[in-house]
């Protein structure tokens, strides 16, 4: 019988320091740089987030696969909307997925209570960062109990009102891309990315037949990803957002990719809790926004 103790251990990957926090049957891996999830799982099930086989351990560089956070702006900053371009004197030049997926963050604290274990991770602003707005701080939680949440928090300690965008950006595994769907998004507008973000609206169940990076909007709090071929759900339960992208790179774009296997895309998907478009997050002085997911598996 699994044991309830709460099971942690530092371990150095290449230039990464990770955590590895273990709850009964459930198992997570952390990593320092960028405060991103690698994996989780609950021993003797399939793993419920996607790690590439060729992830990189390297400072400064995101991991490909996990959980990378998008933070303060999602994707090309200047297809945000103007409030949120506004918070770089350059939109065209600023990094994609905005500033902190590969930033150091401090491991602040671990707690355990009521058979939960909860990790909450901070990060600042390094010298010179462009776009980073005076006073607005970002916290990463992460907490194990029956489930995995993450809640990405942003406190506005500015003197300012400002808009941010921003996307947990979830690799989940499946056995077979071609036999994977996510019926919840049924009837919801979205931007299709790839077709000059042409907004168009979902008609029955999303499924993959070729290169998807779509922006989901007005959507339900519970996703679920229906993976036909190892007969699971994964469900994927949102707070404080009603946006989320949809992303897998097919062939082509799967041979372009850092850390990422050619035949990877067979196996992954993105669905992405956002706050993106017109989902994106106003903040008054002295205020806290949180976006979080709740992860866990079902059986189809
Ligand atoms: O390669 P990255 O910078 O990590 O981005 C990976 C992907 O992230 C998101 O899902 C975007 O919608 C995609 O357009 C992008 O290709």
């Amino acid at each position: 019988m699994a044991s309830d103790a709460l099971r942690i251990e530092r371990q150095t990957r290449d230039a990464l320091t990770c955590w590895k926090i273990g709850l009964g049957d459930a198992e997570l891996l952390v990593a320092e740089q960028g405060a991103q999830l690698l994996s989780y799982g609950r021993r003797g099930e399939k793993p419920l987030i996607w790690l590439s086989e060729e992830a990189a351990f390297q400072a400064g560089q995101s991991l490909r696969g996990g959980v990378p956070l998008c933070w303060p702006w999602f994707g090309d900053l200047s297809r945000n909307p103007a409030a949120v371009r506004d918070l770089h004197p350059d939109p065209a030049q600023a990094p994609f997925h905005g500033l902190v997926r590969n930033l150091p963050w401090q491991l602040e604290e671990i707690r355990s209570e009521d058979g939960a274990a909860t990790l909450e991770f901070l990060t600042r602003p390094a010298e010179g960062l462009e776009g980073w707005p005076p006073g607005l701080l970002p916290r990463l939680s992460l907490r194990l109990d029956g489930r995995l949440s993450l809640t990405l928090s942003s406190h506005n300690a500015g003197s300012r009102s400002l808009a941010l965008s921003q996307a947990l950006h979830s690799y989940l595994p499946v056995g077979d891309i071609a036999r994977a769907s996510i019926p919840a998004l049924d009837g919801c507008r979205y931007l299709d990315t790839l077709d000059d973000w042409a907004e168009r609206r979902q008609q029955g169940p999303v499924t993959f037949t070729g290169e998807t990076d779509r922006i989901y909007l007005d959507t339900p709090a519970l996703l679920e990803l229906h993976d036909h071929a190892w007969g699971r759900r994964i469900c994927l339960e949102a707070r404080g957002s009603r946006s989320a992208i949809v992303w897998n790179p097919w062939i082509d774009k799967a041979r372009r990719l850092s850390q990422f296997a050619d035949d990877a895309w067979q196996g992954m998907l993105c669905i992405e809790t956002a706050n993106v478009m017109d989902d994106a997050v106003e903040l008054a002085p002295g205020e806290t926004a949180a976006i979080g997911f709740s992860l866990w598996s079902e059986p189809l």
